[in-house]
């Protein structure tokens, strides 16, 4: 079966989860902690990242990115891209958009984490402006349609409703909620289909020293 390496508050990997999900492909959730020197994570990818995707063979498919591009070429039903090459490239650029925010919040989560002597308040104050203006063009091209991108769920749905749902979870003071109530409106519809249902983050404990 189908394998899937996960952490409870990975935005990457609820992306993979949602996709499988959406295709009613069965597999089993790893859960790890990649921060902790426990995780297998490191066995299964070289960059020590995941989500990582063990493949019925046993290789491995890592970036989430790449994942949703291998998912999408050996179960193609229904499909997460839109079939005009243009709108499939809007749906890409929204995804390029959303991983990016999440990026930024990784490496805020992890500045603040440091000792406050040790914090760079430049390094936050950069990260928060990549979360502020990937979130303002997110909520311009989201606009206050159904879909994020053509008119049926697919990847821009997917990737802006899990760095949304991430917020909560790793910035929850982020008032984004207050910014864009388009987004709230896209949030509270996608996070009722079972696929976002089932996958909802939480935090993890993270026992080691990671920084
Ligand atoms: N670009 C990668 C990012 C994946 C990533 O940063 N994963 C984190 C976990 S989480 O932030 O998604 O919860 C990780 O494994 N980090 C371990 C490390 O960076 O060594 C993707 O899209 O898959």
């Amino acid at each position: 079966m189908l394998q899937l390496i996960s952490a409870t508050p990975s935005p990457y990997a609820r992306k993979v989860r949602i996709a499988l999900a959406e295709k009613g492909i069965p597999f089993e959730l790893i859960t790890e902690v990649p921060w902790n020197s426990t995780t297998q994570t490191p066995r299964h990818n070289p960059l020590e990242k995941l989500p990582v995707l063990i493949l019925e063979d046993g290789s491995s498919v890592y970036e989430s990115r790449y994942i949703l591009e291998v998912i999408e070429a050996m179960w193609p039903d229904p499909p997460l891209l839109p079939a005009g090459t243009w709108e499939r490239l809007a749906a890409r650029k929204v995804e390029v958009i959303a991983d990016g925010v999440c990026d930024a919040c990784v490496l805020l989560f992890w500045e603040r984490h440091r000792a406050p002597e040790h914090q760079s308040q430049e390094w936050i104050a950069r990260q928060r402006r990549k979360v502020d203006g990937g979130l303002r063009a997110l909520a311009e091209i989201a606009g206050t349609r159904d879909w994020v991108v053509g008119d049926r769920f697919g990847l821009a749905d997917l990737c802006t409703g899990t760095l949304l749902r991430y917020l909560d979870v790793r910035f929850p003071e982020h008032p984004w909620r207050s910014q864009y109530p388009n987004l709230v409106a896209l949030s509270a519809r996608l996070e009722q289909r079972p696929s976002f249902a089932g996958s909802v983050p939480v935090p993890q404990v993270i026992s080691d020293k990671v920084v």
